[in-house]
C-alpha cells in the first residue's frame, strides 16, 4: 500500500474527534479488556444511526459503552439502545459512561447474558440497526439473529479483523468471518459493503 494511502487512512481516522465520554469511555475498555470501537468505526456507526435516524438499536458487545455512545450521538432523541454483554463489570462501565455522558436512562436497555441466549428472546423486525461487536466465532449465529430482528430496508453493521483480507491468515476466527462475509454478500439478503475503516467495517441494508 502507498504510503500517501496510509496517512489518508490516519487521517480518516482521526477527522472526527470523540467527546470526552468517549474517550474515557474507551480508556475504561481497555482497563477492563474490551477494547473501543476507533474514532473511524465509531463516527461511521454515529453517522449511520443518524443517516438511517434509527429509533431502534440492538448493540452485540456493550464493552465500556464507547460504541453506544457513539450510536446514541446520532440516534433520534426518542431513540433506544439495546445492548448486550455477557461481563457485569463491563456494564456497569456502560451504564455510568451514558449516564455521565448525560441520556436518561429510559433510552439504554442494557441486557446482561451471552447474546446467543437472550438474542432469541427479541421481536423480529423491530430494530432498524443491529450492530455487532463482540465474539467474532459467533458471528454466523448472530448474522442469523440479525436477519431475523432487523425490519426491511434495516441495517446490519458487523466490525471486522485487518487479517480477513491476509490470504495467509487461517485461523478459525479469520475463517469464520470469511464465511459470514461471502454468505452476507452472495446470498442475496442484504445490499453490502465492506468499509475501509478501523480494521474494516461490514455495513449491510436488508431487502
Ligand atoms: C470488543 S468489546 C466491545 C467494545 C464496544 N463495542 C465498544 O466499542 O466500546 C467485545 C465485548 O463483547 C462481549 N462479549 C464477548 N462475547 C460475548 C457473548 N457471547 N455475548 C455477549 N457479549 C459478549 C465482551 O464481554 C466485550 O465486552
Amino acid at each position: 500500500m502507498s504510503t500517501q494511502k496510509v496517512a489518508a487512512w490516519s487521517h480518516a481516522e482521526e477527522f472526527v474527534t470523540p467527546g470526552e465520554h468517549v474517550e474515557e469511555a474507551g480508556r475504561r475498555g481497555e482497563e477492563l479488556g474490551a477494547p473501543a470501537v476507533g474514532n473511524g468505526v465509531g463516527s461511521v456507526l454515529q453517522t449511520l444511526a443518524a443517516a438511517t435516524g434509527a429509533k431502534a438499536v440492538m448493540e452485540i458487545g456493550t464493552g465500556a459503552g464507547a460504541s453506544g455512545l457513539w450510536l446514541l450521538g446520532g440516534m433520534p432523541a426518542d431513540g433506544i439502545l439495546t445492548t448486550i454483554d455477557l461481563e457485569t463489570e463491563h456494564q456497569r462501565a456502560a451504564r455510568e459512561a451514558f449516564a455521565a455522558a448525560g441520556f436518561a436512562h429510559q433510552r439504554t436497555r442494557v441486557i446482561a447474558g451471552r447474546a446467543l441466549e437472550v438474542l432469541p428472546r427479541m421481536t423480529d423486525g423491530a430494530y432498524d440497526l443491529v450492530v455487532v461487536d463482540a465474539d467474532k466465532q459467533e458471528y454466523p449465529d448472530y448474522l442469523a439473529q440479525a436477519t431475523r430482528l432487523l425490519r426491511r430496508g434495516g441495517t446490519l453493521v458487523m466490525t471486522w479483523s485487518d487479517k480477513e483480507s491476509d490470504p495467509a491468515s487461517r485461523d478459525p476466527e479469520t475463517r469464520t468471518l470469511r464465511e459470514v462475509g461471502r454468505t452476507i454478500r452472495d446470498q442475496g439478503r442484504f445490499i453490502v459493503s465492506l468499509l475501509p475503516v478501523g480494521e474494516g467495517l461490514l455495513v449491510a441494508v436488508k431487502r
